[in-house]
This record gives C-alpha cells, structure tokens and sequence, in this order.
C-alpha cells in the first residue's frame, strides 16, 4: 500500500483559518500583527518565500513589511535597520530571509543576534535556541516546528520510536532532534555524508531529511511503514524537488511529507503562528 501523504497545504490553511480570530482579538485592541523582513539581494527562491510570507500576513488579518536592501548592502546598514525595527512598537518580529549574500556570511550570525528575542520569529536567536532545549516556553523555529506539526496529522503515538534526523542545522536538524526527544523519541542526528548513512535511515521509525540533495533517499533507505518528513527545498531545472525521491519512498513508507506540498506550506502556517503569539506578548 503506498504512503499516506501528508498534506501540509491543507493544514497549513488550516492554521491560518485558525488564527484569524486571535487577530481579530488583537486588532480589536488596536493591534495589527505585523512582521518585518529584510530581503537582501536578488535571490529568486528568497523572494518566493518573502512574498508566500507577507502574503499570508495579509491573509491572516495582519501585515507583511518587506524590506528590500541592495545585494551591496553594508553590515552596518542591515544593524541599523533591525535597530530600527526591535523599537519600532509597530512591528511585532522581524526576520532576516536566509542565505545573505556571500560578502555578509561571516556577519550572518551578529545579523541574527541583533534581533531582540521577543520579535525572534524565526527561533534562530540563541535565547529561543536556548528555551527549546531547556523546555521554556519560546520561539520555535518554524520548519522544526512543521515537522512537529505534520508528525501529529499522523496520529501516531511517537512515545519510543526511533526518530532519524539527517542534518543538523540551527533551523531544521537541532530543533527538531529537541523537540522530538521532548515527544519521547529515541533520536539519532545523522550527518547528511556519512559512509553508513543508509544504515542509519533504515532504522528510522521517522527520518527527518534535511540534505540539500535533491531526490537523494530512495525507497531502499527507509524502513517500511516509516514516517518521512522531506524539509528539502531543491530547485532543479526550475522546479521544486525534495531530498527523497518520491516515487520510490511512498512505496515502501507509511506517511509522507512530500516536497513541495508538506513542509514549505507549513513553514509559513508556523511563522504566522509565531507571529501573533509575539503580537500576543507585547500586547499584554
Ligand atoms: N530567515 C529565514 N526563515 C525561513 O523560514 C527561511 C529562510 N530564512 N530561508 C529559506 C527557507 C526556506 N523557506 C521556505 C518557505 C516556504 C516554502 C513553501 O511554501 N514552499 C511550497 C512551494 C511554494 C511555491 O512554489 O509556491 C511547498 O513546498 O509546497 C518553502 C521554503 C523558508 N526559509
């Protein structure tokens, strides 16, 4: 029997249908959600995103502001914009669309710390990577976060199973390993080039894959009945493709998240979650 898909599009709708009274409670106060985002350069998929982003701000009942800054753009000109918006009693987070342009790499990380915790949207500061590991209440990185969200749409009871998590970014691999070890999984964080990966996946009850390598997992890597959540993001010839190949894994998982149509659409439900939940707290 193949797969069950998991449709993050109708869920992630879902979320945002859902929200919509609490902003409603909150305009009704005077307050608009309203996130801020720097998009820095001419990335095609960045813009993609930040447009999906502003527009389910809008969608929701609150605002999407993006910043659009030169390719050229100085360090110092980013800080004094996000100076700018941490006091700006208006805007209620603030994102900074990720990758930034090769000459700010080694800035990106002052970048994000200057993003004053209470607007973290994205939960990449270290305050809210901090909560999550001691279990506080924070900002939960919104694709961790999704994949959260799309294991629960299975109804499965993840107490005990073996979570596989290839990758280990600050927005994907580490928060979900947390947060799936606070769901009393079993988790094993595989680097996405390991010799033995293949062994690994294969003893996953979930595998999480955040590769980077377009339709890399193949229905041999996964156990039977497996949940697979694929965050990959892979753009080939133009079109989104996922690092499992989807053909080959519904044939052997249970459920699967699929991309594009499970993860990206969530990320978005997730970051609008974060977003009135910040409107919320400076509101009270
Ligand atoms: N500071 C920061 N925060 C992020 O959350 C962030 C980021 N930088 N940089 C890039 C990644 C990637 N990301 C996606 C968002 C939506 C879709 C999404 O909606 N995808 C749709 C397809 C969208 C379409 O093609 O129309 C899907 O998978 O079905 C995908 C990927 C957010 N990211």
């Amino acid at each position: 029997m193949p797969a069950q898909i998991l449709d993050g599009k109708k869920l992630s709708n879902e979320i945002k249908e859902g929200l919509k009274a609490e902003v409603e409670a909150l305009k009704a106060k005077g307050v608009v959600p309203t996130i801020g985002m720097l998009l820095v350069g001419d990335d095609e998929a960045s813009a993609l995103y930040v447009g999906l982003k502003a527009k389910a701000a809008t969608a929701i009942g609150g605002e999407g502001k993006t910043f659009k800054l030169p390719e050229d753009v100085t360090f110092e000109e980013i800080m004094e914009l996000i100076d700018k918006l941490n006091n700006d009693p208006s805007i209620h987070g603030i994102l900074v669309q990720l990758p930034l342009p090769k000459h700010l790499h080694d800035k990106e990380k002052a970048i994000l710390d200057a993003i004053i915790p209470e607007k973290d949207v994205d939960g990449f500061h270290p305050t809210s990577i901090g909560n999550l590991v001691i279990g506080d209440d924070g900002f939960v990185g919104c694709t961790a976060f999704a994949c959260m969200k799309l294991l629960e749409l299975t109804g499965q009871d993840l107490k005990g199973k073996h979570a596989v998590v290839v990758g280990h970014s600050i927005e994907v691999g580490k928060p979900v390993s947390m947060l799936l070890f606070a769901k009393g999984c079993v988790v094993t964080i595989v680097h996405p080039d390991d010799p033995k990966l293949t062994e690994y996946t294969k003893q996953g009850d979930i595998l999480i894959l955040e590769m980077a390598k377009p339709k890399f997992v193949t229905g041999d890597m996964v156990k039977p009945g497996a949940i697979v959540i694929d965050t990959g993001s892979n753009w080939v010839d133009g079109k989104q493709v996922g690092d499992a190949d989807k053909e080959s894994v519904e044939q052997v998982a249970g459920w699967l998240s699929p991309s594009p149509g499970g993860v990206g659409p969530m990320i978005i439900a997730m970051l609008m979650y974060n977003l009135v939940k910040a409107a919320q707290q400076q509101s009270a």
